[in-house]
Parts: C-alpha cells; structure tokens; sequence
C-alpha cells in the first residue's frame, strides 16, 4: 500500500489540503505570496501533487516545482513555515507520527527546487 493509500487516499488528502491552506493564509509570512492566486484551483492540483508523491496512483498534472514556484521569492523560512504547516495539519487529520515523518522526507528535498530567494531575473541568471 502507498503512503497516499494507507493515509485515507483522496478524501482524506483534500481535507489535508483543506487544513493546510488555512493555516497557510492565516499566516501573515505566507499569506501575500497567495493573494490574487486561483485557490480552488491550486488546491486541487496540490492534491494532485500529493497523491503522486506519495506513491499514487494519483496522477499530478501541473507544473514543474522549478518553474512553478520561480521568481516568487521565496526563501527558506518561508518554505520551512508549509512545511511546519503541514505537519500539522497530517497530525490534526490524524496521521501517524512515522508516516508524517515519511511525508517530510519526502516534501523536506523539494525546497531545493521551491526555494529561490531571489526574483526571476537573477535567478534565471544564476543558472
Ligand atoms: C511543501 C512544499 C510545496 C509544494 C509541494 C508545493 C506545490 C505546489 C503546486 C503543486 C502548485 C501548483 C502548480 C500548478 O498550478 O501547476 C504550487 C503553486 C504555488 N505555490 Fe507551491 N508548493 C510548496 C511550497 C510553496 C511555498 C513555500 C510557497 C510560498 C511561500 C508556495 C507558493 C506557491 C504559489 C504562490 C503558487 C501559485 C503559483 C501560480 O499559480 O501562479 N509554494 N505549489
């Protein structure tokens, strides 16, 4: 069974989604990065990237976390703050303990790719 299987499958990762991005927009840090963004639509293809990530048989079918995430600005705090945010949201759905830690090991690697820190410019730049 996957991760995306053994945590509840679909429902239980929008309630997931659901959850984190309230904690997200009642975040003043993050909250700015996702003013003006589609949230209805962003919510579904985070689940999307969920359940693939977590071993499926979802599929996602968005953008790359490079292309999606550059230019945004975000640096490493803000990245560490979802992640803190999504821990608790698994453990209010009631995710185990060791399956939280597989889901960190899991999203904790994709800040290499979400975090640039810089605009667009420079870090188009930089590669
Ligand atoms: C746990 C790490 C993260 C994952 C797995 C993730 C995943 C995603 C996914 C799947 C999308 C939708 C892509 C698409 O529409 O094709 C997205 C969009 C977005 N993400 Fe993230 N993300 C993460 C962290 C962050 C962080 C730390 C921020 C900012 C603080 C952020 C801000 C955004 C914004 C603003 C969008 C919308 C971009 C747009 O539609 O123009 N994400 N992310």
């Amino acid at each position: 069974m996957s991760i995306y299987e053994s945590i509840g499958g679909e429902a239980a990762l929008i309630a997931v989604v659901d959850d984190l991005y309230e904690r997200i927009l009642a975040d003043e840090t993050l909250s700015v990065f996702f003013a003006g963004t589609n949230l209805a639509k962003l919510k579904g293809r985070q689940v999307e990237f969920f359940g693939q990530a977590l071993g499926g048989p979802m599929l996602y079918q968005g953008g790359g976390m490079k292309d999606v995430h550059l230019g945004l600005g975000i640096e490493q705090p803000h990245f560490d703050r979802v992640a803190e945010h999504l821990v608790a949201s698994l453990a209010a759905a009631g995710v185990p303990e060791e399956t939280i830690g597989q889901i960190a090991a899991v999203v904790l690697p994709l800040a290499d790719d979400i975090v640039s820190g810089t605009l667009a410019a420079e870090s188009g730049a930089a590669r």
